[in-house]
């Protein structure tokens, strides 16, 4: 019987349970496969750290947030233990014949690099930023967008209570997806995202002209957007563990100028990981186990170097290398078409 390891690395993701479910139960029922899990990413894979992934072992897993495995944003060429030697010493004495990533653009890069130094690997894509090119959807993207409609429902309560803006700040990094989806399934009266800088005084003459319809602006705000005069994305949270800037707070800085120059009492809200929390709806629950059992073909088939990937409604699989370098942004024509209903 074939043994293959799954680890999943980067932020958790509402779904990921379900892939993992439908991999162990593709793998059982299907191919003569059985599974191990590494525990917390790659750290697990150079540390050798498993935990048996038998059937009964993800009974009943779909429905639940988080994953079950752990997570980190830990490398395997991490010094001084990692590196694909020591990987390959545990992969033989734990007789793991392949892995399965589960992650985003950077777990794909590793796993990349890893398949290039001698590695049997595959991949399984997830984010709730639903911002990579290779896959037309990411699970965890339903979940988010679910929770922060949601939360703009909410918001919008009070502000219109108290004739207030609110502004709701959403995660999504360098691509506006989830502000894109949750603004429009909310009525927002403006949207801004990353792809698409907009003036202060043009995000502040929408909110007039919703006032001037005796009504309560509601903005929703991408973490990744940027005013005309900035370099970057807002961060002043440090770096995280691969040394990136942490984004947010972006609404914070917009909500006391909007206060000041239109007049309008002005709060924000930044919805922050409550977005990444909870169960996953029944799409991403979906999306998962087909993800799940399309990748333990991929392994039935040695198909080493795979991602899995949705294309319309089908499952496909794509090279790890289209999967990386290519961040899918919100297409332009997408945003002006919801721009126009803004104010
Ligand atoms: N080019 C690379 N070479 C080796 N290791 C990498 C590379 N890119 C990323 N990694 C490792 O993979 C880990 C996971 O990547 P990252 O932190 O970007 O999360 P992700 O999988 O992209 O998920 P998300 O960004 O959605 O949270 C990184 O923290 C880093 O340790
Ligand atoms: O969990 P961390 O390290 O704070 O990362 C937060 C980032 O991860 C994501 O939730 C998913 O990539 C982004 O939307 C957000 O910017
Ligand atoms: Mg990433």
């Amino acid at each position: 019987m074939a043994r293959y390891g799954i680890l999943t690395s980067g932020g958790d993701c509402p779904g990921l349970n379900a892939v993992i479910r439908g991999a162990v139960l593709q793998g059982n029922m299907v191919h003569d496969q059985e599974f191990v899990g590494f525990r917390d990413g790659y750290k697990g894979l150079v540390y050798g750290d498993i935990k048996l992934l038998t059937r009964s072992a993800v009974r009943g897993i779909s429905s639940r947030g988080g994953t079950i495995l752990g997570t980190s944003r830990f490398g395997p060429y991490s010094e001084p233990d990692g590196g694909p030697d020591a990987i390959k010493n545990v992969l033989e004495e734990l007789e793991v014949d392949g892995v399965v990533a589960i992650g985003g653009d950077g777990t794909m890069a590793a796993a990349n690099r890893l398949l290039g130094d001698g590695i049997p690997m595959v991949g399984v894509p997830k984010t709730i930023d639903n911002d990579l090119e290779a896959t037309d959807y990411t699970f965890g993207f339903s979940t988010a967008v679910e929770i922060a409609t949601e939360s703009a429902d909410r918001l919008r309560t009070t502000g219109d209570s108290h004739m207030r803006c609110m502004v709701l700040e959403l995660m999504g990094r360098h691509a506006g997806w989830i502000a894109m989806y949750a603004g429009i399934a909310s009525g927002a009266h403006a949207i801004l995202i990353p792809e698409a800088p907009e003036s202060l005084d043009q995000i502040c003459q929408w909110v007039e002209s919703v006032k001037d319809r005796r009504r309560a602006p509601l903005i929703v705000v991408a973490e990744g957007f940027t005013l005309p005069d900035m370099t970057d994305a807002f961060s002043d949270r440090g770096l995280d563990e691969f040394n990136r800037p942490r984004l947010g707070g972006i609404g914070e800085i917009l909500a006391p100028l909007i206060e000041e120059r239109t007049g309008i009492t002005t709060r924000a809200t930044v919805l922050g990981h409550i977005q990444r929390g909870g169960v996953p709806t029944g799409f991403d629950r979906v999306l998962g186990t087909r993800f799940g059992q399309a990748i333990s073909d991929v392994l039935a088939d040695g198909d080493w170097g795979k991602m899995v990937a949705l294309r319309g409604t089908a499952i496909e699989r794509v090279p790890f290398a289209d999967a990386v370098g290519h961040t899918k942004n919100v297409p332009l024509d997408f945003y002006r078409g919801a721009r126009a209903l803004f104010g």
